[in-house]
């Protein structure tokens, strides 16, 4: 996303509470961030962020995006997200403020099939990286390698905590 827009930096907001999932089965927030740091190590123009961690849960993006803009006020802040997300965006707490106020950059993602035409939406070409999270947690549950799916740091530390044995 950095390489093929104008961002300067990306930020990793790690979610104690998406509104949308249930917690069950969730990591510690602390372990995810964890994670984060060990996959962006020495990306210096990437930064792993814990400012959801301290705010009322579910974590609201509006809220999140708010919350950004008064502690970096010298920041113009957008909002990256998968196009699987874009399905139900405009459920999103707030969702035409985030259009309005901030705008999106989407990352496309196979299988997605919503789409809108919003002039602070913007569809980024990228590569498709066929990759899901679930499938790479299914896969270590079966004994399988999961070895050029996630950055090696991260599957060491997922495989140190026997987290999804
Ligand atoms: N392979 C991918 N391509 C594009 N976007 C992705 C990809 N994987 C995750 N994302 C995006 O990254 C953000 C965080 O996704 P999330 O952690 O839910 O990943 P996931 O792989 O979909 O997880 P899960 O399988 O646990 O539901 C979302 O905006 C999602 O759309
Ligand atoms: O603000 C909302 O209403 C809202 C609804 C659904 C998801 N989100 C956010 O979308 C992000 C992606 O969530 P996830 O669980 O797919 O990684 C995460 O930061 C959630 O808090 C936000």
């Amino acid at each position: 996303m950095q390489d093929r827009t104008d961002l300067d930096e990306v930020w990793y907001v790690v979610s104690p509470q998406n509104p949308f999932k249930k917690r069950r089965g969730l990591l510690h927030e602390f372990d995810r961030l964890r994670m984060v740091e060990l996959a962006i190590e020495g990306n210096f123009n990437f930064k792993a962020i814990d400012i959801e961690f301290h705010m009322p849960k579910p974590s609201y993006t509006i809220d999140t995006l708010a919350h950004l803009t008064d502690k970096f006020p010298q920041h113009d802040f957008k909002l990256i997200i998968g196009g699987d997300n874009l399905t139900h965006f405009h459920k999103w707490k707030n969702s035409d403020q985030i259009l309005e106020l901030f705008g999106l950059y989407v990352y496309p993602r196979p299988g997605e099939t919503v789409t809108f035409e919003h002039p602070n939406v913007m569809y980024v070409e990228a590569p498709l990286i066929d990759i899901s999270a679930t499938f790479i947690r299914k896969s270590m549950e079966a004994g399988k390698s999961v070895t050029y799916l996630l950055p090696p740091l991260v599957e060491d530390y997922i495989k140190g905590k026997k987290f999804f044995v």
